[in-house]
Parts: structure tokens; C-alpha cells; sequence
């Protein structure tokens, strides 16, 4: 009966089952937590959807934001770039069953004081209220108006929050926040363009998990594979679960109990075909 959570997949099939295999993980016992970014940049995003999906309740998954942009090609009449692993879930016959599922993924996953969002959340929002603001996100997706919400959510504006926000620059906020934050500013202001290590912060800017917060949640996110699964300086209790698995690092579980870690090396680091 344990409970793992794994950090970004991004198509890694092989580590994935090499990881499962290493934990002995048992869906009819054990459950999985999975920080987002299912698909994309690996070598099969088709695979690691149809388990994610085939895993049933033993899976709760988290939407990234490589799988928004899966979502808004095949739905949101956006173009597809990166990878051909993609395409390759647009041509499949059961994409429509693969889509519905991932539409139907939260983008923030709850227990306790633990929060599990796949880029983290902004300091200043408790983690009811990210709940709350990752539930109107969900209820868009959810809607018959999904189609049009998809086609304006890429955006960098506005790149701060406030509560006053309203339509679809609320909700691009909430997604920019919950699926591709990594450096913000005193003001809670997002930059858009770092996405190296910490050293990489413009100026006036830190990682997320730098600010103090009132409460003293478990955070978990992934998102960030220059980190190499470490949170520098973290001022919150934060677990940095990408380990770059499809940069050639590792694919990593974390047992939320034990909080043992458990990493499997990619593929491609291997020297295997992809
Ligand atoms: N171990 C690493 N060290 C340094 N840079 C890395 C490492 N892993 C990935 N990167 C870089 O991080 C950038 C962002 O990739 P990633 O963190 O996977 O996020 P996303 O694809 O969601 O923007 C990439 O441009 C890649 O070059």
C-alpha cells in the first residue's frame, strides 16, 4: 500500500516500466502520483498515455504543461512542434479515448498538507485557494466551451496574479502559474524565458520555492530539469521530482511515506535506440 510519485515522463516508457519494475509497484495496492508532462521530448508518448490512462484510480496525474500543449494542437487548433512522439498520438486509433483522459486530468492533486502541482504555486496562494483556481481551470477544460478556451490559452499575459483577474486572463494566469512558473519577482510576477538552473535567474527574480510562505505545506512539482531534482535555498518544504529523464538524466519515484527516492537511469544515457 504505498504511494509514489514520479516525476516528469516526457515519453520515457521503458524507464517508466524500468522504475515500476524496481519499486515492485503493485496498481492493485500502490498508487502513483505523477507530476505532469506525461508526453513529449521522449520516445514514446503513446505508450506512457495509454498506461497512465489504462492504470485506472492507482493514477493521479497532474496536467504540464507539454501536455497542454498536446491538448491544444489536437483541440485548440494550435500547431504541433518538438517531437514526432506527438503526432504520433494524434494518428493513434484510440486518441479520442487518450485526449478525453488527459482532459479530464486536475492540475492540482490534494492530500493533506501536501500539494502535488507539476510547476509549483505562487506564495501567496494557500493551498485551498490553489485547489480552488486549478478547479475553474478543470471546470473550462471540462466544458463545451474547451475548444475555445484551448485556442486563447497560450499567452504570457498578464504575468502576475491578482485576484480580480477575470475570463481567460484569469485562467491563463492559473495555468501559466500551476504548469510553467519557474522564476518570479517580489511582486509575484512570472518571467517567461529562464529555464536553466538557478544561476540562470534574471535579475530581481528567484525560483518560486525561495519566498517564504505563511504555511508549511509539502509541495511537490516537477517541471524543471536543470534542478536535477534538487530545490536550492528552498525557503518551503519542496520536493523537485523532474531528473530530466529525457535529457538523458533519470526518472525518478518518491515514496511519500519513506520519502525515499528511487531513480532509474534514461535510456538514452544508456546508449540504448530510442
Ligand atoms: N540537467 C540539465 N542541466 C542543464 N539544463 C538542462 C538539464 N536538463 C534540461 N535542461 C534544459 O532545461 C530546458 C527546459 O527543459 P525542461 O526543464 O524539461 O522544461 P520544459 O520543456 O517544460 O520547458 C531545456 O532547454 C534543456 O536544455
Amino acid at each position: 500500500m504505498s504511494t509514489y510519485a514520479i516525476g516528469d515522463l516526457h515519453g520515457c516508457y521503458n524507464e517508466w516500466m524500468a522504475l515500476l519494475d524496481v519499486l515492485s509497484f503493485n496498481p492493485a495496492q500502490d498508487t502513483l502520483w505523477l507530476v505532469g508532462d506525461v508526453v513529449n521530448r521522449g520516445p514514446d508518448s503513446l505508450a506512457c498515455l495509454r498506461e497512465a490512462e489504462g492504470l485506472g484510480s492507482a493514477v493521479r496525474c497532474v496536467l504540464g504543461n507539454h501536455d497542454f500543449h498536446l491538448l491544444v494542437a489536437a483541440r485548440g487548433g494550435g500547431n504541433l512542434k518538438s517531437n514526432p512522439g506527438l503526432q504520433a498520438v494524434l494518428e493513434a486509433p484510440d486518441r479520442e479515448r487518450l485526449l478525453d483522459w488527459l482532459q479530464q486530468q486536475p492540475l492540482a492533486v490534494r492530500d493533506g498538507n501536501r500539494l502535488m502541482t507539476h510547476a509549483g504555486l505562487l506564495p501567496q496562494w494557500s493551498l485551498a485557494q490553489t485547489e480552488a483556481l486549478a478547479g475553474e481551470v478543470q471546470a473550462a477544460l471540462a466544458s463545451d466551451q474547451s475548444g475555445a478556451f484551448l485556442s486563447q490559452l497560450y499567452g504570457n499575459h498578464p504575468d502576475r496574479w491578482r485576484d480580480e483577474l477575470d475570463g481567460m486572463d484569469r485562467l491563463r494566469c492559473i495555468v501559466n502559474v500551476l504548469t510553467r512558473m519557474r522564476f518570479i519577482d517580489a511582486d509575484g510576477r512570472l518571467d517567461f524565458k529562464a529555464n536553466q538552473g538557478i544561476d540562470s535567474a534574471p535579475a530581481g527574480f528567484a525560483p518560486w520555492f525561495q519566498f517564504p510562505r505563511d504555511d508549511d505545506p509539502e509541495l511537490l512539482f516537477g517541471h524543471w530539469a536543470a534542478l536535477e531534482g534538487h530545490a536550492p535555498y528552498a525557503r518551503v518544504h519542496v520536493d523537485a521530482l523532474d531528473t530530466g529523464c529525457a535529457w538523458g538524466g533519470l526518472l525518478t519515484a518518491l515514496n511519500l511515506a519513506t520519502g525515499e527516492r528511487t531513480s532509474v537511469p534514461s535510456h538514452k544515457s544508456l546508449g540504448a535506440a530510442q
